[in-house]
C-alpha cells in the first residue's frame, strides 16, 4: 500500500520539515512530493520517501528556471512524478517532453509515479472513450519498467471535492491492470472519509492525494484510515 501526498504549490521549507517530522513510522509506504524549495536531507523512516513533482530531463545544463538530476540527487531524490494533469493541461507540457522525462528517469533508475487520467468531456462520452484516451497516455511509455507506479487521476476529480465513484475507479483500474502490472494508485479528491473504500478495492494499490493531505494532522488521519497497512 502506497499513500502519497502531492504538496503541489504549497508548504514552505519550515512547514514541510514539520510535516515530515510528524510522520513517524507509518504502517504503509509513504511518498511526499514537495516543492523544490522545501527539499532537504530529511532523516526519515525507511517507508517514507521524498519525491520531486517535476524535473527537466538533463543531468545539468543551460535550461533557465529548470531543475535537473544533479539538483535532485543532492537531496537523494529518487521518486518523481511524471505526466500529472496539472502539468499536462495547465502548464501545457507536451507529450514529447513527458516521454523524454520518462525515458530519462528510467536511465536514472528513479521510481516513477506516472499519472494518467481523462478530462470530463471524455468521461461523459462513455467508457470506450476513456479507455482510448488512457491508451494515448500509455503510448511510448515502458510499462514494464520495474520501478514504475501508475496513478489514475481523472482530471474532473482533481481538486473538485468530487471523487470518482468506487465503481468508476474499479472499472477503470481493472482495465489499466490488463495493460500493466505496476502498482496502481488512484488520485482525485481522496480524503480521510473515502480513502478506506478506495484503497480497499482489489485493483487499487494506494492513493495520490493533493489538497486533503497538505495539513499534517489530516494526512496522519488519512494514514490511520488506511487500515491494510501492508508494505510493498
Ligand atoms: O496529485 C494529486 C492529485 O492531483 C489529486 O489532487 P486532489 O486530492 O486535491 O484532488
Amino acid at each position: 500500500m502506497i499513500i502519497a501526498s502531492n504538496f503541489k504549490t504549497n508548504h514552505t521549507r519550515a512547514s514541510a520539515r514539520a510535516f515530515v517530522e510528524a510522520l513517524g513510522a507509518p504502517k504503509c509506504e509513504v511518498r511526499v512530493f514537495m516543492p523544490f524549495t522545501a527539499l532537504d536531507n530529511f532523516e526519515t523512516n525507511c517507508q517514507i520517501k521524498m519525491g520531486a513533482q517535476n524535473f527537466y530531463p538533463v543531468q545539468s545544463g543551460s535550461f533557465t528556471g529548470e531543475i535537473g538530476a544533479e539538483q535532485l540527487e543532492e537531496f537523494g531524490i529518487q521518486s518523481v512524478l511524471i505526466g500529472h494533469s496539472e502539468r499536462r493541461h495547465i502548464l501545457q507540457e507536451p507529450t514529447t517532453l513527458i516521454r523524454q522525462k520518462f525515458a530519462f528517469a528510467v536511465v536514472k533508475n528513479w521510481e516513477i509515479v506516472y499519472c494518467i487520467g481523462e478530462p470530463k468531456e471524455v468521461r461523459e462520452e462513455g467508457f470506450e472513450a476513456v479507455k482510448a484516451y488512457l491508451e494515448t497516455q500509455l503510448e511510448g511509455i515502458d510499462m514494464a519498467y520495474e520501478r514504475l507506479i501508475v496513478a489514475y487521476e481523472p482530471v474532473w476529480a482533481i481538486g473538485t471535492g468530487l471523487s470518482a465513484s468506487v465503481e468508476q475507479i474499479q472499472e477503470t483500474h481493472q482495465y489499466i491492470k490488463t495493460r500493466l502490472s505496476a502498482p496502481l494508485l488512484y488520485g482525485g479528491s481522496v480524503n480521510a472519509n473515502n480513502v478506506a473504500s478506495i484503497v480497499g478495492l482489489k485493483e487499487c494499490d494506494g492513493a495520490l492525494i493533493g489538497s486533503a493531505s497538505w495539513k499534517k494532522e489530516a494526512f496522519l488521519e488519512i494514514l490511520n484510515h488506511t487500515t491494510q497497512g501492508e508494505i510493498r
